[in-house]
Protein backbone atom coordinates (compact mmCIF):
# COMPACT_ATOMS: atom_id res chain seq x y z
CA UNK A 1 0.00 0.00 0.00
CA UNK A 2 2.61 2.47 1.04
CA UNK A 3 6.46 2.11 0.19
CA UNK A 4 9.33 4.11 0.76
CA UNK A 5 12.63 2.50 -0.58
CA UNK A 6 15.93 3.82 0.66
CA UNK A 7 14.76 7.58 0.72
CA UNK A 8 16.81 10.55 1.86
CA UNK A 9 15.20 13.90 1.92
CA UNK A 10 17.24 17.02 3.10
CA UNK A 11 15.64 19.79 3.10
CA UNK A 12 17.35 23.16 1.18
CA UNK A 13 19.89 24.55 2.97
CA UNK A 14 19.91 22.29 5.53
CA UNK A 15 23.15 20.63 6.58
CA UNK A 16 22.38 17.28 6.75
CA UNK A 17 19.07 15.15 5.88
CA UNK A 18 16.04 14.93 7.46
CA UNK A 19 15.34 10.97 6.46
CA UNK A 20 18.55 8.92 5.53
CA UNK A 21 17.94 6.10 3.57
CA UNK A 22 14.17 5.13 4.99
CA UNK A 23 12.71 1.71 3.89
CA UNK A 24 9.57 0.94 5.39
CA UNK A 25 6.89 -0.97 4.03
CA UNK A 26 2.69 -1.03 5.16
CA UNK A 27 0.67 -3.01 3.92
CA UNK A 28 -3.01 -2.66 3.14
CA UNK A 29 -5.32 -2.48 6.42
CA UNK A 30 -1.71 -1.79 8.60
CA UNK A 31 -2.47 0.23 11.44
CA UNK A 32 0.50 2.14 11.93
CA UNK A 33 1.90 4.59 14.59
CA UNK A 34 5.17 6.72 13.65
CA UNK A 35 6.51 8.19 16.98
CA UNK A 36 9.82 9.81 17.75
CA UNK A 37 11.44 12.62 19.32
CA UNK A 38 10.56 15.97 17.97
CA UNK A 39 12.60 16.92 14.55
CA UNK A 40 13.04 13.54 14.02
CA UNK A 41 11.55 13.38 10.42
CA UNK A 42 7.88 12.14 11.26
CA UNK A 43 5.83 14.73 9.63
CA UNK A 44 8.25 14.78 6.79
CA UNK A 45 7.54 11.08 5.85
CA UNK A 46 3.87 12.27 6.06
CA UNK A 47 4.84 14.68 3.41
CA UNK A 48 6.49 12.41 1.27
CA UNK A 49 3.50 9.60 0.97
CA UNK A 50 1.25 12.82 0.53
CA UNK A 51 3.74 14.01 -2.19
CA UNK A 52 3.94 17.56 -0.50
CA UNK A 53 7.74 17.05 -0.59
CA UNK A 54 10.23 14.74 -3.04
CA UNK A 55 12.57 12.68 -1.83
CA UNK A 56 16.45 13.58 -2.97
CA UNK A 57 17.10 10.20 -3.21
CA UNK A 58 14.67 6.79 -2.82
CA UNK A 59 11.61 6.50 -3.88
CA UNK A 60 7.89 6.19 -2.75
CA UNK A 61 5.43 4.26 -3.56
CA UNK A 62 1.73 4.91 -2.62
CA UNK A 63 -0.65 2.33 -3.92
CA UNK A 64 1.19 0.61 -6.22
CA UNK A 65 2.41 3.86 -8.04
CA UNK A 66 5.95 5.40 -7.47
CA UNK A 67 4.53 8.66 -6.76
CA UNK A 68 7.77 10.72 -7.22
CA UNK A 69 7.85 10.61 -10.66
CA UNK A 70 3.90 11.66 -10.85
CA UNK A 71 2.92 14.05 -13.29
CA UNK A 72 2.06 17.19 -11.28
CA UNK A 73 -1.37 17.85 -12.99
CA UNK A 74 -2.40 14.31 -11.52
CA UNK A 75 -1.35 15.38 -7.68
CA UNK A 76 -4.71 16.73 -6.47
CA UNK A 77 -6.37 13.90 -7.63
CA UNK A 78 -3.67 11.98 -5.81
CA UNK A 79 -4.36 13.73 -2.75
CA UNK A 80 -7.94 13.82 -2.46
CA UNK A 81 -7.53 9.83 -2.60
CA UNK A 82 -5.93 10.17 0.59
CA UNK A 83 -8.03 10.95 3.69
CA UNK A 84 -6.13 12.99 6.16
CA UNK A 85 -6.37 14.68 9.74
CA UNK A 86 -4.19 17.15 11.19
CA UNK A 87 -3.82 18.36 15.34
CA UNK A 88 -5.29 21.37 14.64
CA UNK A 89 -8.36 20.10 12.76
CA UNK A 90 -7.72 22.37 9.09
CA UNK A 91 -11.94 22.64 8.52
CA UNK A 92 -13.25 25.67 7.11
CA UNK A 93 -14.65 27.81 9.57
CA UNK A 94 -17.58 29.70 8.07
CA UNK A 95 -18.68 26.31 7.07
CA UNK A 96 -21.18 23.82 9.27
CA UNK A 97 -19.98 20.43 10.34
CA UNK A 98 -22.20 19.20 7.29
CA UNK A 99 -20.54 21.37 5.01
CA UNK A 100 -17.03 20.71 5.77
CA UNK A 101 -17.95 17.27 5.36
CA UNK A 102 -20.11 17.70 1.85
CA UNK A 103 -17.29 19.71 0.86
CA UNK A 104 -14.75 17.07 0.32
CA UNK A 105 -17.22 15.53 -1.77
CA UNK A 106 -18.23 18.29 -3.98
CA UNK A 107 -14.36 18.37 -4.98
CA UNK A 108 -14.29 15.25 -6.36
CA UNK A 109 -17.63 15.64 -8.36
CA UNK A 110 -20.26 14.35 -6.40
CA UNK A 111 -23.78 15.61 -6.66
CA UNK A 112 -25.92 17.08 -3.67
CA UNK A 113 -28.04 14.05 -3.97
CA UNK A 114 -24.93 12.06 -2.68
CA UNK A 115 -24.13 14.05 -0.14
CA UNK A 116 -27.19 14.57 1.14
CA UNK A 117 -27.31 10.46 1.59
CA UNK A 118 -23.89 10.19 2.77
CA UNK A 119 -23.21 13.05 4.82
CA UNK A 120 -25.41 12.10 7.39
CA UNK A 121 -24.28 8.44 7.74
CA UNK A 122 -20.84 9.64 8.01
CA UNK A 123 -21.60 11.96 10.97
CA UNK A 124 -23.80 9.78 12.68
CA UNK A 125 -20.90 7.53 12.28
CA UNK A 126 -18.53 9.86 14.65
CA UNK A 127 -20.96 10.27 17.30
CA UNK A 128 -22.23 13.89 15.71
CA UNK A 129 -25.51 12.89 15.12
CA UNK A 130 -27.54 16.22 15.57
CA UNK A 131 -25.14 18.57 15.21
CA UNK A 132 -24.61 18.82 11.62
CA UNK A 133 -25.30 22.25 11.25
CA UNK A 134 -22.74 24.18 14.10
CA UNK A 135 -20.18 25.67 12.94
CA UNK A 136 -16.47 24.60 14.38
CA UNK A 137 -16.58 27.56 16.47
CA UNK A 138 -19.96 26.12 18.12
CA UNK A 139 -18.33 22.79 19.01
CA UNK A 140 -15.15 21.46 21.08
CA UNK A 141 -12.09 20.35 20.31
CA UNK A 142 -12.85 16.84 20.00
CA UNK A 143 -15.91 17.25 18.24
CA UNK A 144 -14.10 19.51 15.93
CA UNK A 145 -11.14 16.55 14.51
CA UNK A 146 -14.47 14.08 14.45
CA UNK A 147 -15.62 16.31 11.59
CA UNK A 148 -12.33 15.92 10.81
CA UNK A 149 -11.82 12.75 10.82
CA UNK A 150 -15.75 12.20 8.88
CA UNK A 151 -14.26 14.46 5.99
CA UNK A 152 -11.10 12.53 5.92
CA UNK A 153 -12.93 9.28 5.68
CA UNK A 154 -16.49 10.61 3.42
CA UNK A 155 -14.66 9.39 0.46
CA UNK A 156 -13.55 5.81 1.86
CA UNK A 157 -10.40 6.17 0.99
CA UNK A 158 -7.94 3.37 1.21
CA UNK A 159 -5.27 5.32 3.23
CA UNK A 160 -5.72 7.42 6.11
CA UNK A 161 -2.57 9.54 7.19
CA UNK A 162 -3.41 11.05 10.60
CA UNK A 163 -0.90 13.68 11.88
CA UNK A 164 -0.52 14.31 15.70
CA UNK A 165 -4.53 13.82 15.59
CA UNK A 166 -4.64 13.94 19.43
CA UNK A 167 -2.33 16.86 20.06
CA UNK A 168 -4.59 19.07 21.03
CA UNK A 169 -7.15 16.70 23.24
CA UNK A 170 -7.47 15.43 26.68
CA UNK A 171 -6.83 12.22 27.24
CA UNK A 172 -10.16 10.77 27.45
CA UNK A 173 -11.43 12.69 24.16
CA UNK A 174 -7.95 11.72 22.37
CA UNK A 175 -9.40 7.71 23.29
CA UNK A 176 -12.51 8.81 21.60
CA UNK A 177 -10.81 9.70 18.00
CA UNK A 178 -8.53 6.85 18.56
CA UNK A 179 -11.34 4.20 19.20
CA UNK A 180 -12.94 6.13 15.40
CA UNK A 181 -9.93 5.90 13.64
CA UNK A 182 -9.29 2.08 15.13
CA UNK A 183 -12.98 1.45 13.72
CA UNK A 184 -12.08 2.94 10.59
CA UNK A 185 -9.01 0.92 10.21
CA UNK A 186 -11.16 -2.41 10.86
CA UNK A 187 -13.26 -1.50 7.47
CA UNK A 188 -10.30 -1.90 5.50
CA UNK A 189 -8.78 1.34 5.71
CA UNK A 190 -4.71 1.70 5.83
CA UNK A 191 -4.01 3.92 9.17
CA UNK A 192 -0.64 6.00 9.18
CA UNK A 193 -0.43 8.21 12.86
CA UNK A 194 2.40 10.33 13.66
CA UNK A 195 1.84 10.93 17.17
CA UNK A 196 3.92 12.12 20.64
CA UNK A 197 0.72 9.95 22.85
CA UNK A 198 2.84 7.48 24.88
CA UNK A 199 -1.09 6.62 26.38
CA UNK A 200 -2.73 6.01 23.08
CA UNK A 201 0.54 4.41 21.49
CA UNK A 202 0.32 1.63 24.78
CA UNK A 203 -3.05 0.94 24.74
CA UNK A 204 -3.79 0.65 20.70
CA UNK A 205 -0.76 -2.16 20.48
CA UNK A 206 -0.22 -1.66 16.81
CA UNK A 207 2.81 -1.60 14.73
CA UNK A 208 5.00 1.02 15.83
CA UNK A 209 7.75 2.96 13.87
CA UNK A 210 10.58 4.65 15.77
CA UNK A 211 12.69 7.29 14.26
CA UNK A 212 15.39 8.94 15.39
CA UNK A 213 17.38 11.82 13.72
CA UNK A 214 16.01 10.81 10.13
CA UNK A 215 16.80 7.21 10.59
CA UNK A 216 14.33 4.17 11.40
CA UNK A 217 15.55 2.59 15.10
CA UNK A 218 12.59 0.16 15.74
CA UNK A 219 9.92 -1.02 14.12
CA UNK A 220 7.69 -3.46 15.66
CA UNK A 221 4.49 -5.18 15.73
CA UNK A 222 2.11 -4.72 18.67
CA UNK A 223 4.56 -2.16 20.08
CA UNK A 224 4.83 -0.21 22.67
CA UNK A 225 5.95 3.63 23.16
CA UNK A 226 9.13 2.51 24.93
N1 LIG B 1 10.59 23.05 5.17
C1 LIG B 1 11.70 22.76 5.87
N2 LIG B 1 12.86 23.37 5.60
C2 LIG B 1 13.99 23.06 6.29
N3 LIG B 1 14.04 22.13 7.26
C3 LIG B 1 12.90 21.49 7.57
C4 LIG B 1 11.66 21.77 6.90
N4 LIG B 1 10.69 20.97 7.42
C5 LIG B 1 11.30 20.24 8.38
N5 LIG B 1 12.61 20.53 8.47
C6 LIG B 1 13.60 19.92 9.39
O1 LIG B 1 13.58 18.52 9.19
C7 LIG B 1 13.68 17.83 10.43
C8 LIG B 1 12.50 16.86 10.56
O2 LIG B 1 11.31 17.63 10.68
P1 LIG B 1 9.87 16.94 10.84
O3 LIG B 1 8.86 18.02 10.82
O4 LIG B 1 9.74 15.84 9.86
O5 LIG B 1 10.04 16.33 12.30
P2 LIG B 1 8.95 15.70 13.27
O6 LIG B 1 9.55 14.43 13.76
O7 LIG B 1 7.64 15.62 12.61
O8 LIG B 1 8.93 16.77 14.44
P3 LIG B 1 7.75 17.21 15.45
O9 LIG B 1 7.48 16.01 16.32
O10 LIG B 1 8.36 18.34 16.21
O11 LIG B 1 6.57 17.61 14.62
C9 LIG B 1 13.78 18.89 11.50
O12 LIG B 1 15.15 19.06 11.81
C10 LIG B 1 13.24 20.14 10.84
O13 LIG B 1 13.85 21.28 11.35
Amino acid sequence: MIRLEHVTKTYPKASRPSLDDVSVSIEKGDFVFFIGPSGSGKSSIVKLMLHEIKPNKGKVFVNGKEISSMRSWKIPSFRRSIGCVFQDFRLLPNKTAYENVAFALEVIGKSKAVARRVVPEVLELVGLGGKEHRYPHELSGGEQQRVAVARAFVNRPLILLADEPTGNLDPDTSIEIMRLLDRINRTGTTVVMVTHDSNIVNQMRRRVIEIEGGRIVRDQARGVYG
